[in-house]
């Protein structure tokens, strides 16, 4: 008998999404349970990634046996803007037929790179970070256009992303040194003065370069999309988005979070002040003690799967998804459609002559692991609940886990090291 609800459905085919780089990231994902495997690249939110990666990962698929069905999915990018240099130094925007143009054809380009020897219908993310509503909408529909006219693969599925955003957190973090410095080790960041906002001294983080000056490239405010007058992304927000995606077309949307929110420890799901979750992402701190926050509070995303399907499109959610969250939101919003995660799942790589693992904290320098894949699925797909190791050493951690597992007694418990061996919660 569950507990929980969700085992009761019948029917149930909710799907975690894992983002993978490389056929090894994909066969760990498959063997944990992944049941949509994504090809990104981990430098940024939604990583361009080259067409014959996406095949070598899709043959990586098909020779890996799996329980259940899997798709697979890839992405255009973060953004569709396309600019020129002017005389003057200046960026200049291209012309709208040029970006809908530039965007449809990537899109037939990695649909036809995804194929459909794994599955018959790819997922295709776009991302459409910054660009105003009447925009978004023009671009989104030339791909929906265009994928349904192909011979090869009229059968890929639209999935529009909107980066939640929380400016006034975001405000509070980036002139962290650990927010720079992953910022800095990721590109994002570009040259200004002295006296710039914002600016600071890259030597600080790159001996090589002391003396020169510069300031992490902020997000794109929603205000200026015309997307929402908040500072966060709001139930307008994420209205106007999935208006504009249905009216495109579209089958799918997802709410993800843009490499600035992922480098402050800013994730999707906030657990804090609601009666229903268990706020473990308070007790989630960093090296230096700062704390896991969150955008959507558990209500906007119920409001954001709901409208999703009133529009008879599916939701998925991402954003630094942490298997406490998972395990919860599965539960407690038993009709979302997809979860989707990289972090959550990743751990540092083991060398295998030995040495320790490299690229500590960053994107890039962490892999999948199958049993950190787990810690995302879904109850009825056999989830479970994972915990760092550094983290189930607080008592903070150890009380608010023990009232998570009296709220959800079905859940087994694990902790995780460095390089994601699981052991039992003791
Ligand atoms: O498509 C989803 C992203 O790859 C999720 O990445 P993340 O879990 O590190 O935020």
């Amino acid at each position: 008998m569950s507990t929980s609800g969700v085992q009761d459905i019948p029917g149930a085919d909710r799907r975690l999404l894992v983002s993978v780089f490389d056929p090894q990231e994909a066969r760990e994902a498959v063997l944990g349970g992944a049941r949509i495997i994504d090809s990104e690249d981990p430098r940024s939110a939604l990583g361009t990634i080259k067409p014959q990666r996406i095949m070598d990962i899709g043959d990586a698929v098909l020779r890996t046996r799996r329980q259940l069905p899997v798709q697979l999915s890839t992405n255009i990018g973060e953004d569709q803007l396309l600019f020129r240099r002017a005389d003057n130094g200046l960026a200049m925007a291209k012309s709208a037929y040029e970006q809908v143009s530039k965007a449809a054809q990537a899109a037939l380009g990695v649909a036809v790179a995804m194929g459909t020897g794994v599955h018959p219908c790819g997922i295709l993310k776009v991302g459409l970070d910054g660009m105003a509503v009447d925009e978004l909408a023009e671009v989104l529909g030339e791909i929906v256009t265009t994928l349904r006219r192909s011979d090869q693969v009229s059968r890929t599925r639209v999935m529009s992303v909107l980066f939640a955003q929380d400016l006034d957190l975001w405000d509070a973090r980036k002139a962290l040194p650990q927010v720079r410095r992953v910022l800095v080790g990721l590109g994002e960041y570009q040259p200004c003065t002295p006296d710039a906002p914002g600016a600071f001294d890259l030597g600080e983080f790159r001996t090589d370069e002391a003396g020169t000056f510069a300031a992490v490239n902020e997000p794109l405010p929603h205000q200026d999309c015309g997307l929402t007058r908040d500072r966060r992304t709001d139930r307008e927000a994420i209205l106007g988005m999935v208006e504009a995606s249905a009216a495109a077309g579209a089958d799918a949307v997802m709410v993800g979070t843009s490499v600035q929110m992922k480098a402050a420890r800013i994730g999707l799901i906030s657990t804090a002040d609601s009666p229903e979750l268990v706020d473990l992402n308070r007790c989630d701190t960093d090296s230096e003690g700062l704390p896991r926050a969150g955008i959507l509070s558990l209500d906007e995303i119920r409001f954001f799967v709901e409208v999703c399907h009133s529009y008879g499109m599916q939701a998925n959610l991402a954003g630094s998804v942490q298997s406490h969250q998972a395990q919860q939101i599965w539960r407690l919003v038993p009709q979302l459609d997809q979860l989707s995660a990289r972090g959550g799942v990743s751990a540092l790589a083991r060398d295998p002559f030995g040495a320790t693992g490299s690229g500590e904290g960053a994107r890039r320098g962490r892999t999948v692991r199958s049993s950190l894949v787990g810690g995302i699925l879904p109850p009825e797909q056999g989830g479970y609940l994972v915990l760092p190791r550094r983290m189930a050493a607080s008592p903070q951690a150890r009380e608010s886990v023990a009232a998570l597992l009296k709220c959800h007694p079905d859940l087994t418990a694990f902790t995780a090291d460095e390089y994601g061996a699981l052991a039992p919660l003791s």
